[in-house]
């Protein structure tokens, strides 16, 4: 299993020996930094993968991820859609990294207000996922944002490979 040392211990990686993260009351599955306080510190509060095959999401975004006056930082809107499409193929029980994202920032997005983004994949070449995904103000649906990206699958190896270049890079 794969394991690095956190404050309070080992902390259990997806992409070990089960690729299946750890979740919140809500669904939402926690990555590294956000499994000690066991909440998403995006802001993300509930993940569901839908009969349509759509994932959604409902958040909000967080009053210190504020930028301009009343509104979200452009890079909690990049972050929070990265980890939403992102989550797609693990609710896949897929391990997969961000390879490429695009953003369309259509509206400024309020911090504090109830907030969905949804997500689909578009069609699978190889270990490329393409992925789109919205985000919208509710309860209007007025779209905030658009994203698509192509996420990798990677297998258990991933980041202890990467560790291995790391150490490398260190040497030098
Ligand atoms: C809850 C726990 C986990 C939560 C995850 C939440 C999701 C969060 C999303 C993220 O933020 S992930 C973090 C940000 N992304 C990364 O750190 C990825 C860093 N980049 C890499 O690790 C490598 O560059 C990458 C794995 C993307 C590609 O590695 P390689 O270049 O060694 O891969 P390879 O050459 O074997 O190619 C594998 C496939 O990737 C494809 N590929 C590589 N780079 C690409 C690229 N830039 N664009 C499109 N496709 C690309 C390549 O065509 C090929 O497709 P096929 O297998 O289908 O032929």
């Amino acid at each position: 299993m794969s394991t690095t040392s956190g404050a309070t211990g080992p902390v259990v990686r997806a992409g070990g020996d089960f690729q299946e993260p750890p979740r919140t009351p809500g669904g939402v599955a926690l990555c590294g930094a956000c499994r000690e306080r066991g909440t998403c510190r995006l802001g993300v509060e509930r993940e569901r993968l839908d009969e349509d095959g759509v994932a959604r999401f409902a958040l909000t975004c967080p009053r210190d991820q504020e930028g301009g006056p009343d509104v979200a930082h452009g890079g909690w809107t990049a972050a929070v859609l990265d980890d939403c499409l992102g989550h797609l193929p693990l609710l896949h029980r897929v391990l997969s990294v961000t390879a490429e994202l695009t953003v369309s920032f259509v509206k400024p997005v309020p911090v504090g207000r109830p907030l969905e983004v949804s997500a689909r994949v578009e069609r699978r070449e190889g270990s490329r996922w393409y992925i789109t995904g919205e985000m919208v103000l509710l309860p209007t649906r007025a779209v905030l944002a658009r994203a698509s990206g192509i996420w990798v699958t990677r297998d258990q190896g991933h980041f202890a490979r990467h560790a291995d270049w790391l150490a490398e890079q260190d040497e030098r």
